[in-house]
């Protein structure tokens, strides 16, 4: 059964004289398995979210952070720009990005041995565990663990969704059905920045366990979802499992002329087999395009500035001078945009491509970036935000609103997407750790060094980021190929041979 009309997408191969036809439909089993295995981001996205606003909250601060809460509470003396700067706040979020870019190495050989869905289950497990600890913790290390065991989830996860994504969706609707993996990131952050506001009302003071606690919501759905989905037939293949990996072939596209595909796979696959060494084989030249591609642009994503924001949105808007109902408030509102803008992508990646996306929004984030630094640096002073009218305020809103909604159709995204679907299925495992790895590491950086810099640096910060966003929007322009409706299994052929420069890396 078919939900859509089916297509086949004809491409040429390394001898250009023969010409292939794929057949996929868009069967009901590809569509659900994806949102199944995407709730993965769901999880992610929570624990991006809950921290900041956990971490304004007066009785989590006063329990794990005295210091902090005094300075807050009682330390009208203190630099707007620096109230917040604590190391030990800054390692309650950030120990989770390192605990995952070190889970990522042993997710790789998961991925590969075990299987995508299998390293989806442990991803859950890891989780469950990490937000049961979390929402009981009556200490700092409980609280730090905790974060420990979610950083494992989260590099497991994080490491087998997109690539389960990229290879279980038919070519034409690839960059759509990766994208639900960032949707749900998205959505995790809104629900984690709406339960904030929810659970800072709650009298008592124990809200803050309630939201670290729900963490373990999405985490049951990602658990039980990866127990009921089919692993890809590129990964059972991989593994020796040909006819399994056939027959699910079949099924998830619709038809029984899955020869070519069939084919392709089991070829990659058996190159695939003779690596040994998917760490040494990585750092070959020839595999240099797609190493070099997907960890810059990791690096980029996070040079954004978005998790400045999304981190310390509710802590960011306090520091503006806004109440701190307020400051949630604002949060939540840059929450829904980065949802909403996060289907723009999904509608406009597979028509107008991967490039497009990453150069337009590039424009809209430096403009966003360079108006908040002057506003800031204009009206919001060491001491008092009193400069920041009604009405400034609320452009600033606007300006960090614009900012995230570019973010949302492009790098969030594609940041995700283009490493896993350039990756040959040699390399595929191992790329997308290092990938995430430094995805991981990158968040850890900003995580860990955003408060100080903010103190250090004031406004100019925001200058900071949107110079990154030059830089990044220029390597897009020259270096950046497109991928968008090039099979899987083709790119070294369609895109790296094809590219003016990377195709010096190729034998
Ligand atoms: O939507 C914002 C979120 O997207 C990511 O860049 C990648 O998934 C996260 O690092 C960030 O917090």
């Amino acid at each position: 059964m078919a939900l859509e009309r089916s297509y086949s997408v004809s491409i040429e191969t390394a001898t250009g004289d023969r010409r292939i036809k794929l057949e996929a439909k868009i069967t009901p089993v590809v569509v659900i398995s994806c949102i199944m295995a995407a709730t993965g981001g769901l999880m992610f996205g929570y624990d991006v979210g809950i921290s900041g606003g956990v971490t304004s909250m007066p009785h989590f601060l006063k329990k794990f952070f005295p210091e902090v809460y005094r300075r807050i509470e009682h330390g009208a003396k203190e630099s707007n720009y620096c109230k917040y700067d604590n190391q030990g706040l800054q390692l309650f979020t950030s120990s989770l990005y390192l605990a995952a870019l070190i889970a990522t190495f042993f997710a790789s050989y998961t991925t590969r041995k075990l299987g995508r869905r299998l390293t989806m289950v442990l991803a859950g497990l890891f989780f469950i565990s990490g937000a049961i600890l979390n929402a009981a913790a009556v200490n700092f290390a409980m609280l730090v663990i905790g974060r420990i065991l979610l950083g494992c989830g989260v590099g497991f996860g994080n490491q087998a969704v997109p690539v389960f994504l990229s290879e279980i969706a038919p070519t034409r609707i690839r960059g759509a059905l990766n994208i639900l993996f960032q949707l749900n990131v998205t959505i995790g952050i809104l629900c984690a920045n709406l339960i904030n506001y929810g659970t800072s009302k709650i009298e008592g003071g124990w809200g803050w366990r309630l939201s670290l606690g729900l963490a373990g919501v999405p985490a049951l759905m990602l658990t039980i979802g990866a127990l009921v989905v089919t692993d890809t037939p590129n990964s059972l293949i991989e593994r020796g499992r040909l006819a399994e990996g056939k027959a699910v072939l079949t099924r998830i596209r619709g038809t029984e002329h899955v020869e070519p595909e069939y084919m392709e796979i089991v070829e990659a696959s058996r190159l695939a087999a003779e690596v040994k060494h998917p760490f040494k084989n990585l750092l070959q030249r020839r595999n240099r395009p797609q190493l070099v591609i997907a960890i810059v642009m990791q690096i980029f994503q996070q040079f954004t500035g978005i998790n400045a924001i999304m981190f310390y949105a509710p802590v960011l808007f306090n520091t503006l001078g806004f109440q701190r109902d307020a400051s949630l408030y604002s949060a939540v509102i840059t929450g829904a945009v980065n949802v909403l803008a996060t289907f723009v992508s999904i509608y406009f990646v597979d028509k107008v491509g991967r490039r497009a996306l990453l150069l337009e929004a590039g424009v809209q984030m430096f403009i966003s970036q360079s108006v908040i630094a002057v506003l800031l640096g204009l009206k919001v002073k060491d001491q008092s935000s009193a400069g920041l009218t009604h009405g400034l305020a609320l452009l600033v809103v606007v300006m960090v609103c614009t900012f995230v909604s570019s973010f949302a159709w492009s790098w969030g995204p594609l940041g995700w997407l283009i490493p896993s679907e350039t990756f040959p299925l040699e390399t595929r495992s191992v790329g997308q750790s290092v990938t995430v790895c430094v995805n991981m590491l990158f968040t850890f950086i900003i995580a860990q060094a955003f408060l100080s810099m903010l103190c250090q640096m004031k406004y100019t910060i925001f200058v900071f980021f949107s110079a990154w966003v030059l830089v990044m929007s220029l390597s897009v322009l020259f270096l950046l190929p497109e991928t968008k409706n090039v099979p899987i299994e083709e790119m070294t052929e369609k895109v790296w041979k094809q590219h003016w420069f990377w195709r010096t890396f190729m034998d």
